[in-house]
């Protein structure tokens, strides 16, 4: 079952990409993670998180650089055996998608089927894992587009697994989800030995999940390791524009941040600022 695949090494050279010449919005990035890690990409709106994504599962070409899935490029590889190695889980989907949630999970299965043969009992065997283990599996026959946006959101992690990747992508897997079930589907991916990369602009979130964590600002790397290295109050400040508060559990770790438009101490008493984990 996919739950019991392992993760792939992933590493990053001198990436760059843009859409055309002279605008570059990812910029000299550089990285590499182990099987089975789980990085956080964080920064602010514009920073080249989704652009960063769009090289990593090779919807478009790096203008310079590279891109290594266990030790192979990822551009050596045919078409075929990177939709096979990488999963993508992105926030769009055409809102007039006439499948149900099984066709839907059933898609993931595609990069595996032999030729023209049809679906397999092992095919069947692992939509019934991934819906399962998404607890989809009441929603099976339902249109997908009429499910809730969370609803949605776990349907495509369930096609993601069904998939069996070596490597699952996310554009911002918690957005349009309660909060209950985004610490489910965090708490789900943690469980998987896969490698995940994802957005997540909650920066708790990303403090609890990741084990890296690679801050951006426009287009570069502003920081990378893991979350006790990486995640410091002066570097979120810097690359946020807001103050950055770390506060420590009774053990003396830090366990959570806040976050103000400016330092608290500076504010007239009247005027208090909206302090929040996440940052949009
Ligand atoms: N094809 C394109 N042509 C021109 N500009 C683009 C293109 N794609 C993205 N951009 C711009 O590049 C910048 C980076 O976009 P990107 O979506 O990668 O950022 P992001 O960090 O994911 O942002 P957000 O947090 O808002 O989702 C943005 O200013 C965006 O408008």
């Amino acid at each position: 079952m996919s739950c019991l695949e392992t993760g792939a090494a992933l590493r990053v050279e001198k990436l760059e990409w843009g859409p055309r010449v002279g605008l570059r919005l990812v910029r000299n990035i550089g990285f590499s993670i182990a099987p089975g890690s789980r990085l956080a990409i964080i920064g602010p709106n514009g920073a080249g998180k989704t652009s960063l994504l769009r090289c990593l599962y090779r919807a478009v070409e790096p203008t310079a650089g590279r891109i290594e899935i266990d030790g192979v490029n990822l551009w050596a590889m045919s078409a075929r055996e990177a939709a096979r190695t990488i999963a993508v889980v992105l926030q769009e989907m055409p809102g007039d998608f006439p499948f149900s949630v099984r066709d839907v999970v059933m898609m993931g299965r595609i990069p595996r089927r032999e030729g023209i043969s049809g679906w397999s009992d092992g095919d069947r065997e692992r939509v019934a894992h991934a819906l399962e283990h998404l607890d989809l599996t009441h929603l099976a026959r339902r249109q997908f587009a009429t499910l809730s946006g969370g609803e949605k959101q776990r349907v495509l992690i369930a096609r993601a697994l069904a998939q069996e990747p070596r490597i699952i992508i996310l554009d911002e897997p918690t957005n349009h989800i309660d909060v209950r079930h985004q610490l489910e589907i965090l708490d789900l991916l943690q469980t998987l030995k896969l490698t995940i990369v994802t957005t997540l602009h909650d920066i708790n979130l990303a403090a609890e999940f990741a084990t890296d964590v690679a801050i951006l600002t426009e287009g570069r790397l502003a920081a990378f390791g893991p979350p006790e290295m990486v995640l410091k109050p002066a570097a979120l400040s810097a690359a946020f524009g807001v103050h950055a508060t770390a506060h420590a559990d009774a053990a003396g770790r830090v366990s959570r941040f806040s976050f103000t438009l400016s330092r608290p101490d500076a504010m007239p008493a009247a005027r208090s600022s909206r302090s929040t984990g996440a940052i949009r």
